[in-house]
């Protein structure tokens, strides 16, 4: 099976080569176009613009960082929808909002093509070892006709319906889990700051009902003032906002997610948004040295 892959960040750029790795052809584009030559040493081929990929693949992927630069990379000159039409099918599994998703669709289906949204839970490990969760909501043919790929990429694959369902999906799940690194975090310094150790803490955690993946992962890493990105923080503040955004228009009060937001913004602010999204844990330390 041809693919095109649009964005080769930390996650498209593993999910590519995982592709790659499996058999699939890809031609990949990128904005700096130089990321593209690790993938072409294992064998991919170049797109100059998204254009070209879209003109030269039936379905194209695109994995790219926010509501902008995903409707950039359709809408703008050299993008996608210059050569889209009846039967290419184009799957955009960035975190975005349903409205950027819904108006890529519009954009896409106006031209005769198909459209796909497909968020994934998951990081940089799981993007490389295809354990991703796809979250995948639009053209069911197009779904279907992806499941080979989808297959590569990730341990479940979801349905979700019309587009807008997989955005929401993303953002609600994204949400949680900004809140509960805010939560963790502050449990590390309290722990800290009253005198425990706070490896105990994270023993005691990992045995208890709270027990999850990503506190066993990135606790360690934490306590060493290791941020190495994985999911970089201002990706986790902008789900945040999108997140809000959407409780606001269904009138759901979310007050820790709002304060999980002013965390994040606050570590934007102190240079911290290229790191793991971990290094809101940075924050409280701000505030131990101002005391
Ligand atoms: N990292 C993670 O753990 C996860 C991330 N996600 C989501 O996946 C998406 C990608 O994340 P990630 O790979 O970490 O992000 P990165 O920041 O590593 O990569 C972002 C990609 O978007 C491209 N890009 C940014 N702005 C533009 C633009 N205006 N026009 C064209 N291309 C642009 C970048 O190109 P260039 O190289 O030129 O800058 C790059 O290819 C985000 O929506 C994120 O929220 C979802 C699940 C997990
Ligand atoms: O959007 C990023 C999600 C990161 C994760 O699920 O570990």
């Amino acid at each position: 099976m041809e693919v095109g892959f649009l964005g080769l960040g930390i996650m498209g750029k593993a999910m590519s080569m995982n592709l790659l790795k499996n058999g699939f052809k890809v031609t990949v584009w990128n904005r700096t176009l130089s990321k593209c030559n690790e993938l072409v040493a294992h064998g991919a081929s170049i797109g100059k613009t998204p254009a070209e990929v879209i003109n030269k693949c039936t379905i194209t992927i695109a994995m790219l960082s926010d509501p902008a630069a995903a409707l950039s990379v359709v809408l703008d000159k050299d993008g996608v929808l210059e050569q889209i039409c009846g039967g290419k099918g184009y799957i955009d599994m960035s975190t975005v909002d349903p409205e950027t998703s819904c108006k890529i669709n519009e954009a896409i289906t106006s031209k005769g093509g198909r459209f796909l949204e497909a968020p994934v839970s998951g990081s940089k490990q799981p993007a490389e070892t295809g354990q991703l969760v796809i979250l995948a909501a639009g053209d069911k043919a197009l779904y279907e006709a992806a499941i080979p790929a989808f297959d590569i990429l990730g341990k479940k694959s979801f349905f979700l319906g019309q587009v807008g369902n997989g955005a929401k999906m993303k953002l609600v799940v994204n949400m949680i889990m900004g809140s509960m690194m805010n939560a963790f975090s502050e449990g590390l310094t309290l722990a800290d700051r009253s005198g425990l150790n706070p490896h105990d803490l994270l023993d005691v955690l990992d045995l208890g009902a709270i027990a999850n993946p990503m506190f066993k992962g990135k606790g360690p890493a934490m306590l060493q003032n290791n941020y190495s990105p994985a999911f970089p923080l201002k990706h986790q503040q902008k789900d945040m906002r999108l997140a809000l955004a959407l409780g606001d228009e269904n009138s759901v009060p979310m007050p820790v997610a709002a304060a999980s937001n002013e965390a994040f913004k606050k570590a934007r602010s102190m240079g911290l948004g290229d790191m793991d999204f971990s290094a809101v844990f940075e924050t409280l330390k701000v505030l131990k040295h101002s005391s």
